[in-house]
């Protein structure tokens, strides 16, 4: 079944003020999960725009990278990859530190898991200083795998994570 194409997904969309911190805007995905037709709109628009190009693998950073991400490989017929806090994946891995709009953290892939030359679509929730995105960017860069793209439900522009980001494009949803 096809989600009606009249779906705004800004009205799933939850602005929580001082989450987690003071001056942060948090943009609360959970509306949007909530409701089968905005979360299945949102997955048909991505692939839509990324089918015909030899996507390979999705590769999406936990966890909410991981919500989006398993339902797009599955639709768009690619394999999905995850990249982990640390410490959770039970194979050699590779690793990147980065920072948050809130604090940092790093992120860690198996070894094997990515590929030499596997065209790879990078996905998260949100794009807001493009620290989490660029650390994933290096981890496929590291792998010897070929970047697609990265693509975003949101993308907060007034912090202009999309700056940091070197892909051959950067795609989002939703643009704050
Ligand atoms: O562009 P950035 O400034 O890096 O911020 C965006 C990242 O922040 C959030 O993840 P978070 O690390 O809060 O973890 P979570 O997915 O486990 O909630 C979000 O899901 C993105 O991955
Ligand atoms: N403002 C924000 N809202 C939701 N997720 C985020 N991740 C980083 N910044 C965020």
């Amino acid at each position: 079944m096809t989600a009606p194409a009249t779906i705004d997904l800004r009205e799933y969309i939850r602005n929580i003020p001082d989450f987690p911190k003071p001056g942060i805007q948090f943009k609360d995905i959970t509306p949007l999960l909530a409701s089968p037709e905005a979360f299945r709109s949102a997955i048909e628009q991505l692939a839509a725009h990324f089918r015909g190009r030899g996507v390979e693998v999705i590769a999406a950073a936990e966890a909410r990278g991981f919500i989006f991400g398993a339902p797009l490989a599955m639709q768009m017929g690619a394999g999905f990859v995850p990249i982990r806090k640390p410490g959770k994946l039970p194979y050699a891995t590779i690793a990147q530190e980065y920072q948050l709009e809130y604090g940092s953290d790093r992120l860690e892939v198996h070894s094997d898991a990515l590929g030499r030359g596997r065209r790879v679509l990078l996905l998260d929730d949100v794009l807001a200083t493009g620290g989490t995105m660029k650390a994933c960017i290096d981890l496929v860069h590291s792998a010897g795998a070929e970047l697609v793209a990265c693509a975003f439900v949101i993308e907060l522009s007034f912090l202009e994570g999309r700056a940091r980001l070197t892909p051959p494009e950067v795609f989002s949803l939703i643009t704050y």
